[in-house]
């Protein structure tokens, strides 16, 4: 049996699932973009060239890249998963009554490959090989979603992310990005790679999960049993505090949870917005934010089901981290550039950088004054094309979602 499990944020990176631009980004336009959570519509062409770029240097290095639309794929190609996958997505809450038994017949029927296509990238009324019945039907225009695309998708660090050896899948924040959980859900349910052998620690999609919202931006196992929160805009503490349950002392879980409380604002949506490891004793701060952080660590306590909590106020996250992780120092590389420069960089995800091995990380080619720090410091950069993946507001830590990635032994 695989072992799947995420020991660090920048150990050796084995195993990582992404997701390719596609149908869904075809479908952003400037009505639609804001809502979608794009700051513009993208040259889909080129954000799949460069977004295969990516894949390919990771692939260079030996790491498994699973692709999300693939992955979906061959989950619908069983009929008993195909059959949950409709259940819960071709129902009068999403599509009304009228159309649902020729929409349920034609997805049925439908290619997987195609299927999964249109799961991340929506189904417009047009594309509809029927006349849709219903006040829902009549209701909508020709180029109106029935189902409406997931492009934020792209960024699979959010949807789930694994903490030690179990996987939560994620309550997302805003409903534009609500239906992506079900698809991760279908994969580690029943895709063969999975099927039985993931542990799932939280979340999901038959529950309504209200304001306990948690996305993986915000969760970073960091080693040694530990695991970074970020609470901002995406993740609440009414989650942190039930994956600390569902993780402390647990076999192939955590020891202490630390929650880090961020101001809320869309620059810092998560904290790897601002935040990520370059090596076990070297991170990648933006400061304006990442200053501000209050942690509050949870333990388990003496009591089946009881937390402790000991908060940190007045201490750096950095300084909680060296202490959590036992190292001797810990040096931050501060976003780079003047005054304009650190916020721009910032905006455009310089922060945000995917480490495939300690000091070797993935980031866009336009944060030029970062990266050049990152170089002084001994830090391999691999650089992508940031113009057209960049405009939905994600780097390649939000680009990627670690399955398998050692610890870091001292
Ligand atoms: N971990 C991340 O910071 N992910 C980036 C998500 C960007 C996406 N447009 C969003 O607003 O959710």
């Amino acid at each position: 049996m695989t072992t799947f499990g995420v020991h660090s944020e920048c150990g050796k990176l084995r195993t990582v699932m992404v997701c390719r631009p596609g149908l869904a980004h075809k479908r952003l336009t400037p009505a639609n973009c804001d809502s979608l959570l794009f700051d513009d519509v993208i040259w889909v062409e080129r954000a799949q060239k460069d977004h295969d770029y990516f894949v390919s240097q990771m692939r260079a290095r030996g790491i498994e890249v699973l692709e999300a639309h693939d992955m979906l794929a061959k989950v619908l190609d069983d009929k008993a998963a195909r059959a949950w996958l409709l259940d819960h997505k071709v129902k009068a809450d999403n599509v009304g009554i009228g159309m649902l038994g020729d929409l349920r017949s034609w997805l049925e029927e439908m290619p997987s490959a195609q299927l999964s296509e249109h799961m991340f990238g929506g189904i417009a009324k047009s594309e509809l090989p029927f006349d849709p019945k219903g006040l829902f039907g009549g209701y909508l225009d020709q180029s109106d979603f029935v189902l409406p695309p997931v492009p934020n998708s792209l960024f699979q660090r959010d949807p789930s992310c694994w903490i030690y050896e179990g996987v939560t899948v994620n309550p997302m924040y805003w409903p534009a990005r609500r239906q992506e959980t079900l698809l991760l859900e279908a994969i580690y349910r029943f895709h063969p790679t999975f099927a039985g052998k993931a542990n799932i620690w939280w979340g999901g999609s038959d529950k309504d999960h209200g304001p306990a919202t948690l996305e993986g931006g915000d969760v970073m196992p960091i080693g040694n049993g530990v695991v970074l929160i970020g609470m901002g805009e995406r993740t609440s503490p009414q989650a942190v505090v039930q994956v600390a349950k569902s993780v402390l002392g647990k076999k192939g879980g955590a020891n202490r949870v630390i929650a880090c409380q961020m101001p809320k604002s869309r620059a810092a949506m998560h904290l790897d917005t601002v935040f990520s490891f370059l090596d076990i004793d070297l991170l990648s701060v933006f400061p304006d934010v990442v200053d501000e952080i209050v942690c509050t660590s949870m333990y388990a306590g003496d009591k089946e089901g009881e937390i402790r909590f000991e908060r940190h106020d007045g201490v750096h996250i950095s300084e909680v981290v060296r202490q959590a992780l036992n190292l001797p120092s810990i040096e931050l590389l501060k976003t780079g550039g003047d005054a304009f420069q650190r916020e721009r960089e910032q905006w455009d995800d310089g922060n945000n950088v995917v480490a495939l091995d300690r000091r070797v990380v993935v980031a866009y080619d336009r944060n030029t004054y970062t990266n050049k720090l990152m170089r002084d410091r001994g830090v391999e950069v691999i650089e992508v094309p940031a113009s057209e993946l960049g405009r939905g507001r994600g780097g390649g830590h939000c680009m990627t979602c670690p399955i398998v990635r050692d610890e870091v032994k001292l």
